[in-house]
């Protein structure tokens, strides 16, 4: 039986991060994916792809609003089939999915060799306070929770308050601090003998849901051919709508001597690039992914097409952009 491990979180908590330490960390564990991506470009699956065994994208649907089983199953069934000796399947839920559906629809699973593994929630220890007074959903996503992985602990002084506020939402379910998702995978599959036991759902859990988060949200994707000019998009980044909650992807420059891809991620008030070369085959443009709430869209594109370069640009206007990229 291969298990089936949910990995849930609110955005931006570090889910992908956690995923792609998992496939790298458990090299030798056959490990199947499954990204569960919002926005029609599947930023993440093509960050993710590369290192996985086996992956499936749900492009831009989403597991939770999976009409029935048998779309689900069919997933299921193509990952676990037994010539990609499977160990595990991972579900990468995105951050607005529901996981008490989602886990609905695991248990009523009817492939044969999978089962459900356990859902693991991740919880971003420096904006957990801001997300848990805005969003009940998380308050579900850990009280589902079998295991909890306090991420970005890099990023707060102290976690012991957090572990017993997130011990008020739930008391059995381990919480283990982690630094850009450096989970033990064994975890949370069979790397060593013993496997997590997943708790089993009330029937409370079981309830329908009703106020299902994605509604409050909107999508929308950003794409460019031509070159972005690097002051003009820092200046949209540096007043970016308050509502506009996440973003990523990748953005192309190309100034001289920054040719490559600038990876963009911001996550509230936080904002990084990195830097690689852009994948061979690959003919270098823009595209993001904007997450938020009450964001008026239309004048976010516009905003953004704006930032597209139409006149000369000096190669110190990168310095611009460059304080933002990380260190690797
Ligand atoms: N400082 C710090 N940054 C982190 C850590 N983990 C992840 N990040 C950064 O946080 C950002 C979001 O991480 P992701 O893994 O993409 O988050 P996600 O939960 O998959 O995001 P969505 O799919 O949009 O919900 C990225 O810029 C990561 O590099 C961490 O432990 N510390």
């Amino acid at each position: 039986m291969i298990p089936v491990v949910l990995v849930t979180g609110f955005l931006g908590a570090g889910k992908t991060t956690l995923l792609n330490h998992l496939l790298t960390a458990a090299r030798g564990t056959r490990i199947g994916v499954i990204v569960n991506d919002f926005g029609s470009i599947d930023v993440d699956a093509m960050t993710v792809a590369g290192r996985v065994d086996s992956m499936i994208s749900l492009g831009n649907g989403c597991l939770c609003c999976a009409a029935d089983t048998s779309d689900v199953d069919g997933m299921l069934a193509r990952l676990a089939e037994p010539a990609l000796r499977m160990d595990v399947i991972v579900i990468e839920a995105s951050g607005l999915a529901d996981p008490q559906a989602m886990v609905r629809l695991l248990l009523a699973s009817e492939v044969p060799n999978v089962r459900y593994g356990g859902l693991v929630t991740v919880v971003d220890a420096a904006g957990f306070a801001a997300t848990a007074a805005d969003h009940p959903d998380l308050a579900r996503q850990l009280k589902l929770a079998d295991l909890v992985v306090l991420n970005k602990t890099d990023r707060v002084d102290s976690t012991a308050e957090l572990i017993r506020t997130i011990r008020t939402f739930n008391g059995e379910a381990p919480v283990v601090s982690t630094t850009h998702g450096a989970l033990d995978p064994s975890l949370l599959f069979e790397v060593g003998p013993n496997l997590p036991v997943a708790r089993q759902l009330s029937f409370d859990d079981l309830a329908d849901h009703t106020d299902h988060a994605h509604a409050r949200y909107e999508t929308v994707s950003f794409t460019s051919d031509d070159p972005m000019h690097p002051v003009r998009l820092m200046e949209f980044l540096d007043n970016r709508p308050a509502g506009l909650y996440r973003m990523k992807g990748f953005v192309h420059f190309g100034v001289p001597g920054h040719e490559d891809r600038f990876g963009l991620q911001t996550v509230g008030n936080y904002l990084r690039f990195h830097r690689s070369p852009w994948p061979r085959g690959t003919r270098p443009a823009t595209q993001l992914v904007l997450i938020g709430k009450d964001v008026d869209t239309d004048q976010v594109l516009s905003r953004l097409a704006a930032c597209a370069r139409t006149d000369e640009v000096e190669q110190r206007d990168m310095l611009w952009v460059t304080r933002y990229v990380a260190e690797e």
